[in-house]
């Protein structure tokens, strides 16, 4: 479990995080999002005790963080967005190292490197670190955040480096641990992602968790995932029928056309126009971002 009480971290007059309060039981996966300096990496340098708070407090299954470092950085793996290995070593040499810090023995070691490495897909790369691609690394740094065994997993932008196929077995790792009961904690500022795979969700923006909620709220703003397609054609257009239209406003020519549809159909409308010998004159995808999504909940004053 993870709890926030009124944390606040103040940089230079400036609040990073602004009174954040948060309560994250257990087995849950949690999507913190917000845009570039909104105090994501703050909130969870927090929690993991690599930096105080300016007040407030915080704790990971029932222990303040502030208070108990050593013993709160037993219960936690976290993966920064930039992981630090030794390049010299093999993920086997790099995970056995971290693994020695929990007092395991060599036998225990061994079993859990192992199982962490077929797991995150490295098993049997024999390379040095140094040689790695970033997804190779980033997949080693989830390795490393789970070496403990930990109760809470903190991971900060975990796809950012990973291919498609990454991103799926990152999937598949953190719905797993959800299972086991394990409190998961993904900060993202890809809405999509966190939607994949958290079963709640957090916006920052501003060092202020301006809306939270479980996946009702994930929908609303999944709803918001849409696409709007601007239409100018040459001479008038028929009315477009497909079943990813959520809306369509046509001028009293028709000729021209604001069509809003669940995903880019601008070829399926490409194709109807010259099907029906009509020549398109502008076509004009305009996909909603982060930030349209952040400030349509901004606006609303959700919290
Ligand atoms: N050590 C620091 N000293 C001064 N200001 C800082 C420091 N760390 C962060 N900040 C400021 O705090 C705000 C929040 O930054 P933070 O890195 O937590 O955001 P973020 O949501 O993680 O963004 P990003 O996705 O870009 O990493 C930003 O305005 C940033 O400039």
């Amino acid at each position: 479990m993870i709890r926030c009480d009124h944390l606040t971290k103040i940089y230079n007059s400036i609040a990073a995080v602004d009174d954040l309060c948060l309560e994250i039981p257990a087995g849950e996966v949690f999507g913190l999002l917000g845009p570039n300096g909104a105090g994501k990496s703050t909130t969870i340098l927090m929690l993991v005790g690599l930096i105080q708070p300016t007040s407030g407090a915080c704790s990971i299954d029932g222990t303040e963080v502030a208070a108990h470092p050593i013993e709160v950085k037993k219960k936690i793996g976290y993966m920064p967005e930039d992981v630090g290995f030794y390049p010299d070593r093999t993920a086997e040499e790099n995970l056995d190292y971290a693994a020695r810090f929990y007092g395991l023995s060599e036998a225990e070691r061994k079993r859990r490197v192992d199982d962490l490495l077929a797991l995150v897909g490295l098993d049997g790369v024999g390379t040095k670190v140094g040689g790695y691609s970033k997804g190779m690394r980033q997949r080693l740094g989830l390795a490393r955040a789970l070496v403990n065994e930990p109760a809470v997993v903190i991971l900060d932008e975990p796809t950012a480096n990973l291919d498609p196929r990454g991103v799926l077995d990152y999937r598949r790792i953190v719905r797993s641990l959800a299972d086991r009961g394990t409190t998961v904690l993904v900060s993202s500022h890809i809405l999509s992602e966190v939607s994949k795979v958290c079963t709640s969700v957090g916006i920052l923006a501003r060092g202020k968790l301006i809306a939270s909620g479980d996946r009702e709220m994930l929908s609303r703003a999944a709803m918001q995932d849409r696409v709007t397609i601007d239409v100018e054609t040459v001479t008038p257009m028929p009315r477009l029928t497909n079943p990813e239209i959520l809306s369509a406003e046509y001028s009293q020519d028709t000729c021209s056309a604001r069509i809003v549809a669940k995903h880019d159909i601008s070829g399926f409308i490409a194709e109807t126009l010259y099907a029906e010998g009509i020549l398109p004159r502008r076509l004009a995808v305009e996909m909603p971002d982060m930030e349209d999504i952040l400030l349509s909940y901004y606006a609303e004053g959700t919290a």
